[in-house]
């Protein structure tokens, strides 16, 4: 199994503010790892991070070996947590987009799974609700044919029916080649599908590690033990 992504050493100050304190992590292929931790423990820090939206402090981030830029750019699929695209979009206008931008990109599936969440090609993007918009974000993301999916709270603003279609969608994306981290709050939605666990608090890695294995030597769900560990 190739490691698809390597951080070594990493920091990441904000002025004073050291957000990301020394971590070390390496995510193999075929993994769906959760990225979870309580607000401010710096989730999405290190998520723009491994998108070169930002540059560590110290230490590096590898992508198949490469550092963040444009042959990363092209084996990852990011979903940021918040809207990036143009409002005044139709569906249709931004499928045509993903398709110029992404080589990647599978138009026909993006339309079925569009299909499927009764989502109008001609809709508008700013027409929507934000629950839609969401759906439409990620499905464009998880048609492109990525080595890495890097999901920021992709389920948080998604009703709960449509919520286990995504799950599903996600689950199908998964290969032999290529690996999921999905950041979010929603534990108990995605404990049963993520192979592994990174538990972020302040900055630093506290609790790493298969789901089954934390879940058999913790005797508790992944969801129970985060409320414990981050306890308020
Ligand atoms: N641009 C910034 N300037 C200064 N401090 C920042 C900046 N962005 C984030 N921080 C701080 O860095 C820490 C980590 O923030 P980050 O947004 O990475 O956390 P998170 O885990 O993604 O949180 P949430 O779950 O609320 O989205 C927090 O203390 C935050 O206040």
């Amino acid at each position: 199994m190739e490691t698809i992504l390597e951080l070594k050493n990493v920091k990441k100050f904000y002025g004073k503010k050291e957000a990301l304190k020394e971590i070390n992590l390496s995510i193999p292929e075929g993994k769906i790892i959760g990225l979870l931790g309580p607000n401010g423990s710096g989730k999405s820090t290190m998520i723009k991070l491994i998108n070169g939206l930002l540059e560590p402090t110290n230490g590096e981030v590898l992508i198949r070996g490469n550092k963040p830029g444009i042959e990363s750019k092209k084996i990852i699929a990011y979903l940021p947590e918040r809207t990036y695209l143009n409002d005044w979009m139709s569906v249709e206008q931004l499928l045509n987009f993903f398709q110029d931008f992404y080589s990647d990109f599978d138009y026909n599936k993006a339309l079925n799974m569009l299909h499927s969440l009764q989502i109008n090609e001609s809709d508008k993007l700013k027409t929507m609700s934000k629950g839609t918009k969401e759906k439409v974000q990620l499905i464009l993301v998880m048609s492109r044919k990525a080595d890495l999916y890097i999901l920021d709270e992709p389920i948080g603003g998604v009703d709960p029916a449509a919520r286990d279609y995504i799950l599903k969608t996600i689950i199908k994306n998964y290969s032999e080649t290529s690996s999921i981290l999905l950041a979010t709050h929603l534990i108990q939605e995605i404990e049963n599908i993520c192979d592994n666990v990174i538990f972020l608090s302040q900055g630093k890695i506290v609790l790493e590690g298969s789901v089954d294995e934390i879940r058999e030597e913790k005797g508790k769900s992944i969801d129970a033990l985060f409320r414990e560990v981050f306890i308020c």
